[in-house]
């Protein structure tokens, strides 16, 4: 075992870094008169919204960026929600605004998801900014994916001709990181639950992504030695704990480099939503 060669990445720390060096350029967009505006429509009450939003509202308040909280009722109808997102594009105070996932049934994802001004989408989730990413073109972009790749560069974890293993297909986290990866240069393999013998697809991975959502879901027979793990899960445990998608414990002396839960892409998923705002906000004044 190398165990005491493994890198365990503090997630907060790094957070906490890229926040410093956007703060000065909050600081400088408020010398122009500029506060960066960003919306994020909340429908109903989930508790684990909740927590995420409020850790968004706390890091925005923190540099200086207006973040507000657009609260629908859990049984808003499909025809309403569409003209909250109207107004929230028609208004020219608005740089950036987020539709904060899960959606109750009633409302349909894609729709919404499509309604939302491109250049408004703070989570990069629109048809067009999708796209625009496959086509290795700027734009907004994801956060979390955004933050697992800054993590992966911040730690200079090489990423060209590396063998990258995604677990996981979501819009918010498995389809664009595999894009950002392959912009990249990596070799990218997308697994999801009709893979076959996953576990001998993921032994090949010399960069590992578990974006699956199951506790103690890689286990140490499915990670070659010296792999960097990340590990995107957030799932709650019957104490009311979080704990992610790897089995640390087991995993992490196999690694070269692990992300840990909590503390590890959950910040950094923060932190990229709020430099994808005051991007926007700066194109809007670049435009004005
Ligand atoms: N840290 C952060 O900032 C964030 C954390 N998360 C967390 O990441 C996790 C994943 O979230 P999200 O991407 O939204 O998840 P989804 O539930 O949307 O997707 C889960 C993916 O895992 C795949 N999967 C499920 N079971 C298996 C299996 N047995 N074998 C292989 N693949 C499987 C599914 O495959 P299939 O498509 O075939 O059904 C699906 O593609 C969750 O724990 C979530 O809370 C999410 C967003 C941000
Ligand atoms: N439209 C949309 N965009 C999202 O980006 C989005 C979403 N919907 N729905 C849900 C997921 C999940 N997500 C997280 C945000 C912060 C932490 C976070 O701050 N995590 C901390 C604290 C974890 C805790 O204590 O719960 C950590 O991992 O250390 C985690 C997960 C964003 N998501």
């Amino acid at each position: 075992m190398v165990g005491n060669m493994t890198t365990i990445v503090d997630g907060r720390a790094l957070a906490n870094t890229l926040m410093a060096e956007l703060q000065k350029t909050v600081t400088a967009l408020a010398q122009q008169g500029v506060i960066p505006q960003l919306r994020i429509v909340q429908v109903g009450d989930d508790p684990a919204s909740n927590i995420y939003i409020r850790n968004k509202l706390r890091r925005a308040e923190k540099l200086g960026i207006d973040a507000q909280v657009v609260h629908l009722s859990a049984t808003i109808s499909q025809a309403d929600f569409m003209h909250v997102l109207a107004r929230l594009n028609a208004d020219p105070t608005v740089d950036a605004y987020m539709v904060q996932e899960p959606l109750p049934p009633q409302i349909d994802q894609s729709a919404v998801v499509a309604a939302i001004d491109p250049q408004k989408d703070a989570d990069g989730f629109t048809p067009v900014n999708f796209g625009h990413l496959w086509q290795g073109d700027p734009g907004p972009v994801p956060a979390t994916p955004a933050g697992i790749m800054a993590i992966l560069d911040r730690y200079e974890v090489p990423i060209q001709g590396k063998r990258a293993v995604v677990i996981g297909r979501s819009k918010i986290v498995g389809r664009p990181l595999a894009a950002m990866l392959l912009n990249r240069d990596a070799t990218v393999t997308m697994a999801h639950s009709k893979t076959v013998n996953l576990p001998a697809v993921t032994r090949e991975a010399d960069i590992l992504i578990a974006a699956v959502g199951v506790p103690h879901f890689v286990t140490a027979d499915m990670v070659k030695t010296g792999a960097v793990v990340i590990d995107v899960g957030i799932n709650r445990t019957a104490e009311g704990k979080v704990t992610g998608d790897v089995d640390f414990a087991a995993v992490a002396p196999k690694t070269a480099l692990i992300t840990p839960v909590p503390r590890g892409v959950g910040p950094m998923t923060v932190a990229m939503l709020m430099q994808q705002t005051v991007n926007l906000a700066k194109e809007r004044v670049g435009h004005e």
